[in-house]
């Protein structure tokens, strides 16, 4: 049994979350997604979901075998109760591999780090990106 965690914000659900998703399951046998929480989404505009919407539908996809909200305060605590066999990041999460191989080393964690592959768009208008999707609803809404 290869055991596989996945994780991001996931907010306002996209064919680009699924694809990540999918990838990540292919690469074992049961999937763990880890939905961070809004207090730790830092690097971009605070989340419009909530931390428990986002889990729970992400915990609905069909690829996904578990959905935990993230730790507040440590990233490796869920990694170890979950001990997964690979750590998968998206195609443009900005994690390094090799700093999270060390971390991971550290705490005696034996785990690779791998990296999913990008989903282009299938047509002209596939929006990608729950923030674009959010910019269009401004847009067209306000
Ligand atoms: C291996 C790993 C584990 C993570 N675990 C948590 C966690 O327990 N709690 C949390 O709030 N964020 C956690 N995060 C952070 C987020 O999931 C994510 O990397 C970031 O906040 C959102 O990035 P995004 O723009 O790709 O969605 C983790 C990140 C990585 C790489
Ligand atoms: N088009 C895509 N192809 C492949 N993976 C994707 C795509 N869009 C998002 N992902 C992956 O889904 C995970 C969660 O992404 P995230 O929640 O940051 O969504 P996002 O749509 O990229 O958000 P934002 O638009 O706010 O940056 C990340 O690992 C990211 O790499």
């Amino acid at each position: 049994m290869r055991r596989v965690i996945a994780q991001g914000t996931f907010d306002i659900l996209h064919p680009g979350h699924v694809h990540y998703l999918s990838d990540a399951a292919a690469m074992g046998d049961e999937l763990h997604v880890i939905v961070a929480r809004a207090a730790n989404v830092t690097h971009k505009p605070r989340p419009i979901l909530s931390d428990q919407q986002r889990t729970d539908m992400v915990a609905a996809l069909d690829v996904v075998d578990e959905a935990h909200l993230g730790h507040p305060d440590d990233i490796f605590v869920p990694i170890e109760e979950i001990a997964p066999d690979v750590i998968v990041l998206g195609y443009d999460q900005h994690h390094e591999e090799a700093a999270i191989e060390s971390a991971l080393a550290e705490r005696g964690i034996d785990c690779e780090v791998a990296r999913a592959s990008p989903r282009d768009p299938s047509h002209d208008d596939e929006l990608l990106s729950s923030g674009r999707i959010i910019d269009r609803i401004v847009e067209r809404r306000c």
